[in-house]
């Protein structure tokens, strides 16, 4: 059967990386989160001391520094699931706080930023068979994939999902803070000057409100179903 590239793009928390991960395990594809990517800068800067105290971030100095920043994934043995790697320490944890999500946006306006990340997006899909969920997937990345899909649901839904999530791991959310936060990405990522969220005009829809995990999961592969069929 012939190898595709599936674009899934849409608003923040709303479950596209979730989808993504069960069809690429579903269909033995490559998975790849490019979210998890502006997460690792974003933590790189935060560390290294690349934001000023007012918030901002300190551009020249994060793009001398861009070529020191290695990013990768390999899957956890036990789970199977994907694990991000920033200079070869484990991350995936620490790319999840709030204090990473409050920062990231900012960092993914950067066009020097997009430039190295989407290069290393286009590398790993150059062989297909892949499934790469963000925000840009579509429009930018791969304008050229088989198979898009535009994902949304409501701004409450999506920071109730989160809050469940958060507290699941067992740690300290407030629901207004993650509301506000899903909402303030979402204005950020769509007015940003270089490659803002939109949906792609060959994309499909998809408003998972209503939707349970296995409804848009059989509902995703079943969209899969026709692409390679074609
Ligand atoms: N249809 C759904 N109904 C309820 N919860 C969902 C649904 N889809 C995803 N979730 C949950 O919502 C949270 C955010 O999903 P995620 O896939 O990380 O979103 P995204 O990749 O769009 O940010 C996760 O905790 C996930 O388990
Ligand atoms: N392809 C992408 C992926 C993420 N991003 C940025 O990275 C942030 C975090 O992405 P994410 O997919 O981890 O966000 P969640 O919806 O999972 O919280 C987004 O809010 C965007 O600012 C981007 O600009 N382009």
């Amino acid at each position: 059967m012939k190898k595709i590239i599936i674009a899934i793009d849409g608003f923040s928390s709303c479950g596209k990386s979730t989808m993504a991960k069960d069809l690429a395990r579903e269909v033995g594809y490559i998975y790849i989160d490019t979210g998890a990517m502006y997460r690792a800068v974003t933590l790189y800067c935060i560390e290294h001391n690349l934001f000023n105290a007012d918030g901002t971030i300190r551009e020249e100095e994060l793009k001398t520094q861009m070529q020191d920043i290695h990013i990768s994934f390999r899957l956890d043995a036990e789970t199977q699931r994907p694990v991000t790697y920033l200079n070869g320490a484990d991350v995936e944890n620490r790319i999840r706080t709030m204090e990473v999500s409050s920062r990231v946006s900012p960092v993914a306006t950067l066009g020097f930023v997009r430039e190295a990340l989407v290069r290393q997006q286009q590398e790993m899909g150059k062989d297909k068979g892949i499934v790469m969920d963000g925000r840009d997937i579509g429009t930018v990345v791969f304008p050229d994939a088989e198979l898009k899909i535009f994902v949304t649901a409501s701004a409450e839904i999506r920071a109730r999902r989160r809050y469940d999530e958060l507290k699941a791991k067992g740690e300290e959310a407030s629901f207004e803070e993650i509301l506000h936060n899903v909402e303030e990405r979402d204005r950020i990522d769509q007015n940003r000057e270089v490659s803002p969220l939109r949906k792609a005009d060959d994309a499909v829809l998809l408003d998972n409100s209503n939707m349970t995990i296995a409804e848009q999961k059989e509902w995703l592969k079943r969209q899969f179903d026709k692409a390679v069929h074609v």
